[in-house]
């Protein structure tokens, strides 16, 4: 019988004698690789805070106590200690979620997989006790050295530094990478208190030491202690956490449990806010982890556990196209700069910031100062591209509106991981940049439709300079190109019948062409002229578009955004404004948050195919659409 199998709750961990942590989490460690291996995961952010975790869970009475883990992805060994031991379906449709879920279980609180927002949480929850009278009940988050790169984190040290007897524990998971080695001044500092190891050893020494000596020794120690503040600013200046007024423990070896365990119980003895500086390294006992340069298996597909090698070749991806174009665009311009946030490899900025070191920025989890800074790198005379996944983009809206769009600064944001996203659930679906967009005035924005029209927008987005510009396209291997069949205006024609008026003008936005075209192909079977057609800029909606629509019995977009307030709605809109009549329908992701499941999966269960596009559409031709 495994330890692991007699875990089925924190108690029994509590209970458990210390002799057998190590063996618990060999088991555990041998566990996530076996099963992530299978399903894909983050396995590197996991393998690295086995002990940590469990003395968190050790220290802390969850769910009484409340522990919050930021951006949520390294909470597969809190999955583990809380009781659920099946992650055959992990960030499948129906399996366990790759992110804490409170339908899941009531030791989970935070959802969201938005980097940076756990201290927040954590302040929140923390005062909520203090307010209700349960002082007693602490609040402990887990910030990784690269979600402490964004500004959210700031903001909430800014008030618990000033909380003085707030029951609230901050660890700083310090792996000192995001994907990539974590950048900035904060992880040169945190690299100062991590070469103070020794600094610390020798001050426990000689306080234990001194405190064994009759009579002088604790006086002496007192008096050491009094010069460590100066020493240790001598030997690393590390007044941050401890200037802005929190108390500082560390740095601790977070992969020495019962350190962590001890560091962790004089953090909650203090009785105001701590923060503990946890050591700990990305992929921590699976050497295929530990040895990936790029980014230590901080998110893998399905690999072979011996080797570490991915089972599941993928082909070329939207990502690729962005990346290559790029790279050639930054040779003939060299005003054309690169913005990522943290995510250099994952948004395929990697190739460009090879070729243009000095052209390429890593601002760290920090959206909100990218979208700003490009605003100014523009005002300086650069066109600089803002490459992040299309969910993020949601955080640096004020920033977009304000910074970017009201000094018409000519910015192209590359949005990846655009509509459906899938495994990461609810808070990575790409599904309201397009409703975003939409408000913005003098932006445009393409969202293309295949491979080969990648590089075409993005030349075009580069031109733009009166204001910012948008790029969108889904997560994963590219379509195979669909042909222009003719063009009216800047609207591709896809596919037509010869009848004039056309009883439907499908207008297909971005990735969703093909399942556009074979609605359209289901409708002329049921006896019906049609005609699919693709924006290419879909915003703002084009007045050869609306000509288009004029003509035509209804209008039916397809879009892989949020159906509230997206291209459809717009296009609606623009009708009206022209006082054209013609119904239009829309298709597109409902205003909900979407679990996790296969991309597939989600468009079946949201309609978003080409059997029920078409069927909904010879529904409403038959006048019994709901
Ligand atoms: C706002 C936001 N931007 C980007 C991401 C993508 N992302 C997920 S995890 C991660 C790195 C997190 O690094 P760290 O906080 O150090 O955690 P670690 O993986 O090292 O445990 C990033 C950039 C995100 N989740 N949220
Ligand atoms: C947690 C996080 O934000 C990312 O690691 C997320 O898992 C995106 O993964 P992909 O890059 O596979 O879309
Ligand atoms: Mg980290």
């Amino acid at each position: 019988m495994t330890v692991l199998s007699r875990i089925h709750g924190p108690e029994d961990l509590r209970a458990l004698p210390a002799a057998e942590l190590p063996a618990l989490a060999a088991e555990i460690r041998e566990f996530l690789v076996e099963s992530v291996s299978r399903t894909g995961g983050h396995l590197g952010p996991n393998l690295g805070v086995v002990e940590l975790t469990l003395a968190l869970h050790r220290v802390f009475e969850s769910p009484r106590d409340t522990i919050v883990f930021d951006t949520g992805h390294q909470s597969y060994v809190h999955k583990l200690l809380t009781g659920r031991h099946d992650f055959t379906g992990l960030r499948g449709k129906g399996g366990v979620s790759g992110y804490p879920s409170r339908r899941e279980s009531p030791h989970d609180v935070v959802e969201n997989s938005h980097a940076s927002t756990a201290l927040s949480w954590a302040y929140g929850i923390a005062n909520g006790r203090v307010v209700a009278g349960e002082r007693s009940r602490y609040t402990v988050a887990v910030i990784g050295d690269g979600a402490l790169t964004g500004g959210m984190a700031w903001e909430a040290l800014n008030n618990i530094a000033a909380d003085k007897d707030l029951p609230l524990v901050v660890v700083v998971n310090d792996n000192e990478r995001s994907y990539a080695p974590t950048r900035g001044g904060l992880a040169d500092h945190l690299a100062t208190l991590r070469t103070t190891r020794g600094y610390e050893r020798f001050l426990e020494w000689g306080k234990t030491r001194l405190n064994r000596t009759p009579v002088v020794g604790g006086a002496m120690y007192e008096a050491l202690h009094g010069v460590k503040k100066g020493l240790k600013d001598i030997v690393a200046p590390q007044g941050m956490f401890e200037d802005l007024g929190i108390k500082y423990l560390g740095p601790v070896d977070g992969h020495d449990e019962q350190a962590v365990e001890a560091a962790l119980r004089r953090a909650r003895a203090f009785g105001g806010p701590v923060l503990v500086h946890v050591l700990t390294q990305k992929g921590r006992g699976y050497e295929p982890a530990v040895n990936d340069a790029a980014d230590q298996f901080h998110g893998i597909g399905v690999i072979n556990p011996e080797t570490g090698l991915p089972l599941e070749i993928a082909g070329r991806s939207w990502t690729d196209e962005f990346s290559d174009e790029l790279v050639r665009i930054g040779a003939e311009r060299r005003d054309v700069v690169a913005i990522t946030a943290a995510m250099m490899m994952p948004v395929g900025l990697q190739p460009f910031a090879d070729a243009y070191p000095r052209r390429t920025f890593d601002v760290g989890i920090a959206e909100q100062h990218a979208t700003t800074m490009a605003a100014g790198l523009a005002y300086a005379g650069m066109h600089p591209i803002v490459a992040i996944y299309a969910t993020f983009l949601n955080r640096a809206f004020d920033q977009l509106l304000m910074d970017c769009a009201l000094h018409r600064a000519g910015v192209t944001f590359v949005l990846d991981r655009a509509g459906i996203t899938g495994p990461d659930g609810a808070s990575h679906h790409g599904m309201w940049d397009m409703s975003i967009a939409a408000m913005v005035p003098g932006l445009r924005l393409a969202a293309p439709r295949d491979s080969a029209q990648v590089p075409l927008a993005l030349r075009a987005a580069v031109d733009i300079a009166d204001g910012p510009s948008v790029i969108r396209f889904p997560k994963g291997a590219t379509a195979p190109p669909i042909e222009t069949f003719r063009r009216v205006g800047g609207v591709d024609v896809l596919a037509e019948t010869t009848m004039e008026p056309v009883d439907v003008l499908f207008v297909s936005v971005g990735a969703l062409a093909p399942a556009v075209l074979g609605a359209a192909e289901k409708v002329e079977t049921g006896g019906h002229s049609v005609r699919v057609v693709d924006p290419v800029w879909s915003l703002p909606v084009s007045d050869d578009l609306v000509e288009l629509a004029r003509s035509a019995g209804r209008v039916v977009v397809v879009e892989d955004n949020g159906v509230a307030n997206g291209v459809g709605t717009q296009i609606r809109e623009a009708l009206a404004a022209a006082g054209v009549d013609t119904p239009v329908r829309l298709h597109g992701i409902p205003k909900e948050f979407l679990d996790h499941a296969s991309r597939a999966q989600l468009f079946e269960q949201i309609g978003l195919t080409a059997d029920a596009i078409a069927t909904a559409t010879l529904a409403d031709l038959a006048g019994t659409h709901r």
